[in-house]
């Protein structure tokens, strides 16, 4: 059997002098996909940057963190086996550049700025598949700052996507996205979920939940707060435990629906 994906036991992370993740387990298992959600500060991003090997777990106190079976891992590594989509890198991007390019220099590990870059027909062939599968492959000649928001998160899915990783890790995908652009995108998440594709989705919106996506993880000050099938977890009493206010959760078609109560 597959090593899990990620596996972390009774660890300790720290930002600064912040104890960002206290008492924190969780285990992933390869191929598999799950939605990530808590209030501001309840330490998604420390845990993305723990998937993305960007910070480490205290060590000692029978603390453990695996990512694919290894305590040790070379960032070069996972960048390649764990494709991040986090919005704000778009500003990354001369808004001159080829919307393609920014596809094809993530073969290369950089933002654009492909001109000195050398590219094989197979590097070109794997960017175009994955604009394709971004249905974002006739926008690849367009300036990269002409494109609308929801365009350029395709792209960065796109890039992604282009080194076919085992799992595909979004930091709130839909932000600054307008209403019918992050439906699109849930859209599209679905997609790939369907196709086979393993997502670890951080968000802030359970609406954003695709059907094909079954686990929901909820945070709280640190800590794994509830664990489980969304149906289960994502209930009136713990969104109003865990928001602090009177929350009432609606299912329709597998999607999620949240209002005031
Ligand atoms: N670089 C840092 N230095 C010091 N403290 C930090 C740093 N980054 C995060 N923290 C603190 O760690 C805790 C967890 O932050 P984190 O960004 O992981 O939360 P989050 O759930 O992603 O929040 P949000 O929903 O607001 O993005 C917070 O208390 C935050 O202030």
């Amino acid at each position: 059997m597959d090593a899990p994906f990620f596996e972390i036991r009774n660890a300790r992370v720290w930002r600064g002098e912040t104890l960002a993740l206290d008492d924190f387990s969780l285990s992933i298992c390869a191929g598999e996909s799950l939605a990530i959600l808590g209030p501001n500060g309840a330490g998604k991003s420390t845990f993305l940057k723990l998937l993305t090997g960007e910070v480490r777990a205290e060590s000692g106190r029978g603390s453990e963190c695996r990512l694919f079976g290894e305590e040790l891992w070379s960032l070069e590594e996972l960048r390649h086996r764990i494709g991040v989509v986090m919005p704000e890198e778009v500003a990354r991007f001369d808004p001159e550049e080829l919307a393609g390019d920014a596809v094809l220099s993530s073969l290369r590990g950089a933002y654009g700025r492909t001109k000195w870059m050398r590219f094989s027909p197979a590097d070109r062939v794997a960017a175009m598949d994955a604009m394709e599968r971004m249905g974002v492959a006739n926008l690849a000649k367009r300036e990269f700052g002409s494109l609308s928001s929801g365009e350029r998160r395709r792209f960065l899915i796109a890039r992604a996507l282009v080194h076919q990783p085992e799992v595909l890790v979004l930091d709130e995908p839909s932000t600054a996205l307008d209403f019918a652009a992050s439906l699109q995108l849930s859209g599209l998440l679905q997609q790939l979920l369907e196709d086979g594709r393993a997502l670890v989705l951080v968000t802030h919106h359970p609406g954003e939940i695709p059907p094909a996506m079954n686990r929901v993880v909820l945070l709280d000050h640190g800590k794994v707060a509830a664990d489980g099938p969304k149906k289960k977890i994502l209930t009136n009493e713990r969104m109003k435990e865990l928001y602090q206010v009177g929350l009432k959760v609606r299912w329709s078609g597998g999607w999620c629906e949240v209002r005031p109560g």
